[in-house]
């Protein structure tokens, strides 16, 4: 313990909270396995394409040298965002590169509306530059039907005024095929990203109020967990009970033996507390060996009854360094506050440890 009795706020959480190992938002999880997969949709859709512009010219002969020449220029040009995703570090960046990759499709669409004479091409090209360029639409299954749904209108409206001949339904097909994949793959990736966001988010909040050390509670998440409890305590007019418990002699265990030992005696105390406390009961790492233990539904007879048992376990522990602790105990006043409360158990140890330590002793009444 400092002198002050107790270690200065903040002290578990900085040592609990290794920032340089947290993940952040930009440093998105995104494995080379995902890469791998995006990157084979987009090679796919980019196939789909080239199967299309090319094959049109040489099976269909419908179109001229120059509307070929263009064609070849855009799927090389295609590969372009297929290389560079390779290297894309962020779900954000990945999607970027589908994106620009769908762009250049989408170009490629209206080139052939540009140069087809058929009439039944433009409702169908527009139709499918909707979808291609409605890429981000595409997150969930309501906006999915939707689309596909209203992508039906031109068709119907091209049915209606021109022959459907089989370069037509080839356009269609190829066009309609790229289109889904290309969108899947966003989906998927979009999909990825949130999951991932949510889990990271999850594991933040864990962090914000867990000893990374020990696994329970830090100084952050018992305040907040503690004071709940009085108020719901109050409400079903429970009696509650605070231990707080300071390891003795811990500097010279560091000393001696080294941080690391120091570190596995911490643990072993937070695991040998909370063997002796129920599932609801309140256990926190409020400084470097001193810990907090809330009991709802303990007078203070019974919450002597868990100090003794904490304190004898942990002496009689082959654990890594034999050691000893005291413990204050404060049964808590009808409407006291967290604050009093935990200055009278403070008091309670304080004076264990200058009665010659692994010891147990009373808070006075407020
Ligand atoms: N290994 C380890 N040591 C820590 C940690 N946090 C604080 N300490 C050390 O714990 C020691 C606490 O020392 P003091 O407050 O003097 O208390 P003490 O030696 O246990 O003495 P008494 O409480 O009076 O019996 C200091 O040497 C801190 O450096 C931690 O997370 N791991």
């Amino acid at each position: 313990m400092t002198p002050q009795g107790r270690q200065a706020p903040g002290d578990a959480e900085d040592d609990a909270l290794p920032n340089s190992r947290l993940p952040t938002p930009d440093r998105d999880p995104l494995s080379p396995r995902r890469v791998a997969t995006i990157r084979r949709l987009m090679l796919t859709g980019l196939g789909l394409f080239a199967v299309l512009a090319i094959g049109d010219f040489f099976i269909l002969e419908r179109h001229t040298r120059l509307v070929l020449l263009l064609r070849c220029g855009l799927i090389a040009m295609m590969f372009l965002p297929w290389l560079l995703a390779r290297n894309a570090r962020t779900s954000g960046q990945l999607a970027m590169w589908v994106y620009v990759q769908l762009l250049l499709a989408s170009t490629g669409t209206s080139l052939n509306l540009y140069f087809d004479q058929t009439r039944l091409m433009a409702p169908i090209n527009t139709m499918m530059l909707v979808i291609m360029v409605s890429g981000p639409a595409w997150s969930s299954l309501r906006y999915f039907v939707g689309g596909m749904l209203g992508s039906l209108v031109p068709l119907a409206i091209a049915l209606a005024i021109a022959q459907v001949d089989a370069v037509a339904w080839y356009h269609y097909t190829v066009y309609l095929g790229a289109s889904v994949l290309s969108a899947f793959a966003l989906w998927r990736q979009r999909m990825h990203a949130a999951n991932a966001s949510a889990l990271l988010r999850a594991e933040l909040e864990r962090r914000a109020v867990e000893d990374a050390l020990t696994g329970v509670l830090n100084r952050a998440g018992w305040n907040t967990q503690a004071t709940a409890t009085l108020a719901a305590a109050d409400a079903k007019d429970l009696p509650v009970s605070l231990l707080f418990l300071d390891l003795d002699h811990f500097k010279s265990i560091n000393d001696r033996h080294g941080h690391a030992a120091g570190d596995a005696v911490i643990e072993r105390a937070a695991q040998l507390i909370r063997n002796e406390v129920r599932e609801h009961d309140l256990v926190a790492r409020l400084g470097g060996e001193e810990f907090a233990v809330l009991l709802t539904g303990a007078g203070a007879l019974r919450a002597h009854e868990v100090a003794g048992r904490i304190r004898r376990n942990f002496e009689s522990d082959s654990g890594p360094v034999p050691g000893t602790l005291c413990v204050g105990v404060a049964e808590r006043s009808p409407g006291e506050s967290l604050a009093g409360l935990m200055d009278r158990a403070d008091a309670a140890l304080l004076r264990a440890k200058r009665n010659g330590r692994n010891r147990i002793e009373s808070a006075v009444a407020s």
